[in-house]
Order: structure tokens, then sequence, then C-alpha cells
């Protein structure tokens, strides 16, 4: 897979008038490289999910431009998965057809879509629910789905914007360290957005920390947590460890001065 660059990248979203412009992102340059596991992380309205949507090709920048490899990206593409904070599956399909359901719409025909389909639903541990309708599983297992279904076309990147907010905190660690199984088996370039700084340390290769007004990457970090949790498959003692708790205290006090400045300014992101 070719790497990802973000290069002199501004968002600015139009208002009705000037004044209404939000400046959602400000000259990002960012490089994910084959092998990253990459998590954004940073205050609310700092641009997180607008990067993602510029990854996913969902929306354009303003300024700047997005390459995969040497090409300019300038829409979706199917090496390019993306996993919603909400599932987004399909209620009346069954959780094989929704795994599937990527493969259907490219024309791929029935008996190999459901080889693919079942090799990615056992990835993500429902190797047993393939029949089952997705009002019959728990929030963590819809957003297994939603992984799978993601992991049909193999892309080679996948883009998660918080697929855990909803979750509970069991089935949020559990999924964490699916994700990192997951990463490591399929060597797929994860880009993840979160509001938890134990789960970006717990996940990222490579963490940034964005800043708002206009959203900034302000901070970045070489991490080796998940190296540690796959050497120990103890993810709790990796999250109890010091050097954890150290780099959480850090992180959580550039979040934390951001928020305050946001609070005191009374500003909203706009330009
Ligand atoms: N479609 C849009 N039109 C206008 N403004 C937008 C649009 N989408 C996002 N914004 C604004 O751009 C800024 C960045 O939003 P974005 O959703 O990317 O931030 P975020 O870091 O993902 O936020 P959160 O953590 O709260 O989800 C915010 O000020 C937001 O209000």
């Amino acid at each position: 897979m070719e790497n990802l660059r973000v290069k002199d990248v501004s968002v600015i979203y139009p208002g009705k008038t000037a004044g209404e412009r939000t400046h959602a992102l400000d000259n990002i340059n960012l490089d994910i490289n084959c092998g990253d596991f990459m998590v954004a992380l940073g205050a609310s309205g700092c641009g997180k999910t607008t990067l993602l949507n510029l990854l996913a090709g969902f929306i354009s920048p303003s300024q700047g431009k997005i390459l995969l490899g040497e090409r300019s990206i300038n829409g979706p593409g199917s090496e390019r998965g993306v996993v919603f904070q909400k599932h987004a599956l399909l209620p009346w399909l069954n959780v094989i057809e929704n795994a599937e359901f990527g493969l259907k719409l490219q024309g791929v025909r029935k008996q190999e879509r459901r080889t693919i389909a079942t090799k990615n639903l056992a990835l993500v541990g429902l190797q047993e629910f393939h029949e089952r309708m997705i009002y019959q599983l728990s929030g963590g297992m819809q957003q297994r789905v939603g992984i799978a279904r993601a992991l049909s076309c193999k892309p080679a990147m996948l883009l998660m914007d918080e697929p855990m907010a909803a979750l509970d905190a069991l089935s949020r660690e559990t999924i964490q360290e699916l994700l990192l199984d997951l990463w490591k088996n399929t060597q797929t370039m994860f880009f993840f957005i979160t509001h938890s700084v134990d789960e970006a340390l717990f996940l990222a290769s490579r963490l940034i920390v964005m800043s708002p007004r206009p959203g900034r990457i302000t901070h970045s970090y070489d991490l080796d947590f998940n190296q540690r949790f796959f050497e120990c498959r103890d993810a709790r003692a990796v999250k109890s460890s010091p050097d954890f708790i150290h780099m959480r205290e850090t992180v959580l006090d550039i979040i934390y001065k951001d928020e305050r400045a946001s609070a005191r300014s009374g500003v909203s992101g706009h330009a």
C-alpha cells in the first residue's frame, strides 16, 4: 500500500455570512505510512472528524492536497474502509449479509463474497452468529459486524471515527484488543479517532494531538504500548504501568489546557 499524505491542508466550512465560516483545519501536514496505527486525539471541535472525512474522500480540502502515493484523492475508494461511530448496518439483513454487503455492491459473486465475509466474521469473533438479525446483537457485536463489513473489500486503510463511543467499558476493552490483533494480522493502516486518552495511548503506534480554533496538529508521539500488550497480553498491566500513567497525564494536560482556553474564549470554531 502506498503512503497517505496530507499536504498543507486547510478546511473552511462556509456559513451564511463570511463571519459564520468555520476554519476547521489549518495547514495540516501528515504522513500515514504502512504499518501505522495512527490515533487522533483532541478537544471537541479540533477537527478530528473533518480530517477523517478528508482521508475517506467524503469532503475535499479548501486548500492543499491529500495524496495516496502520487495520486490525489478526490473521493471515496475501496482501498479505504470506514467504520462509523454508529454501526450503520442494514437492519433487514442478517449478520453475514451485512458483512458481505459492500462486495455485493461491487458485483462479487455470492460464493466468493460468502467466503470472504465468513473469514472476516471469524476475525472479529462472530463466526457463530451469521444468521442472527442485527437487533439480536449487543452494541459491541454490532460494531464488530461493522468492522467485518469494512474489511470485506480488503482495504489497505481502515478509518474509524470513535467506533467504541457508545459501548460499555468492558466491551470497549475487548474490542481494543481485537483491533490490535486485526491490525497486526491484516497489516492494514489504521486511522482512529477517540476521546479517550487511555484508549489512544493503548492502541496507537503514532498519536497526534490536535488543538481547536483553527484545528491544528500540535503534538505527535511514537508509542509502543501496543507492542508491550503483544508481548504480555495483559492490557491492565500495560495501562497501569508508570510510563503509561505518566504519558496519560502529559496528554491530558495538553487537552485540558485547550478545553479551558475554549471555555474562556467562548469561541466555537468560527473563523
Ligand atoms: N459540515 C459542517 N459545516 C460547518 N461547520 C462544520 C461542519 N462540520 C464540522 N464543522 C465545524 O468544524 C469544526 C471541527 O469539527 P469536527 O467535527 O471535525 O471536530 P471534532 O474534533 O471531530 O469534534 P468532536 O470531538 O466534538 O466530534 C467544529 O467547529 C464544527 O462545528
